[in-house]
């Protein structure tokens, strides 16, 4: 895998930056894209291309809860690049095909207990995987039909549009500081592109989850619909965003985010470095492992 993982790493980022100067919700997707035509088949993740739309579909398919393990990012990272290559597909909606959660976030079991190598191989990964979705010249929509903290949130954030079941019981947001962790620059950037820099540092230094209807009223997603409408929805938002020619559209993308993006870029290895050391202290594996046990008592 790490081979995949460099053969990946390796790809340019050939978003924005370089091109422009279960249930019944997931039953109802398939119906919706009818013509739709199998892309890739991994593992984690399957994807979609509707040839008559250029639409594809990206479903999350890692039990038990979408974790953003090393092989997971690797295989979305590998995703987004084939589909930002491919000049049939305008546009992707990202979802998951799990009952109850779209993505729980970094895979913790990734930075706990393991060598300050696998820290910088996972990290990469997550880099990697930030810098395609939030880089990609493509139209990008999460259909977000369940839970979505930390990282899940951050996928989600990094699209051009979010539309979330409406089950007040579903939750999204950068919890991070309750795992007492710290979220990187970067994704604070992208939360403070979202929602703004007061609700980012509410957010982020309480830990806060958002309830699907407070994530709406912050504008942490803009659109809550029922649970079984969430990928339909998610395709009508898209022909809207597809209506936009595609130049202008990509123009306006870069410049709104290459800043960001940028700001990632200039600070790369140091962002490594940082993680690797932060994860590593003693505290800081203590709380994760505090973490882990918590949320498996909550389950007993
Ligand atoms: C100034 C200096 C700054 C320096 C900063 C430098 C670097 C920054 C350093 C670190 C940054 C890291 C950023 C981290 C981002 C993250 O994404 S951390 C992950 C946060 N995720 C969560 O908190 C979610 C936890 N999970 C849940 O809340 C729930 O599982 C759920 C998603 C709501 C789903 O609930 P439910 O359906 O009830 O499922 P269970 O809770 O029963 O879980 C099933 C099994 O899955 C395991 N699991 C859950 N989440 C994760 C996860 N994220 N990673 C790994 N494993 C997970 C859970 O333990 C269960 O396992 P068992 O079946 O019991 O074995």
């Amino acid at each position: 895998m790490s081979s995949i993982l460099r053969r990946c790493t390796k790809l340019t980022h050939s978003g924005i930056l370089s091109m422009l100067p279960g249930s019944n919700g997931r039953s109802c997707a398939l119906q919706y894209f009818a013509s739709e035509k199998r892309y890739s088949t991994s593992s984690k993740i399957k994807v979609d291309l509707d040839s008559n739309t250029g639409v594809a579909i990206m479903q999350f398919q890692s039990p038990p809860v979408n974790s953003l393990s090393l092989d997971f990012l690797t295989e979305f990272a590998i995703n987004i690049e084939k589909l930002e290559l491919d000049r049939s597909c305008r546009g992707v909606i990202i979802t998951s095909a799990l009952p109850k959660v779209f993505s729980a976030g970094l895979d913790i079991l990734e930075m706990y207990q393991k060598s300050p190598e696998h820290y910088v191989e996972f990290w990469k990964a997550v880099q990697e995987a930030w810098f395609k979705l939030y880089g990609s010249s493509k139209v990008t929509i999460a259909a977000i039909n369940g839970n979505s903290p930390a990282g899940g949130c951050l996928l989600a954030m990094c699209c051009d549009y979010r539309i979330m079941a409406e089950n007040p019981r579903y939750s999204i947001g950068l919890n991070e500081t309750q795992l007492g962790i710290v979220a990187p620059f970067w994704f604070k950037d992208t939360m403070q592109n979202v929602v703004g820099h007061r609700e980012t540092e509410k957010g982020l230094q309480l830990g806060k989850l958002y309830t699907a209807p407070e994530a709406l009223k912050v504008g942490l997603v803009d659109e809550l619909v029922p649970e079984e409408k969430v990928v339909s929805s998610a395709a009508e938002a898209m022909s809207k965003w597809l209506a936009i020619p595609d130049h202008a559209r990509q123009l306006s993308k870069s410049m709104m985010r290459k800043p960001t993006i940028d700001r990632l870029l200039a600070a790369r290895e140091a962002d490594i470095t940082n993680f690797v050391s932060f994860t590593s202290k003693d505290s800081i594996q203590k709380s994760l492992g505090m973490y882990m046990e918590m949320l498996k008592k909550r389950r007993s």
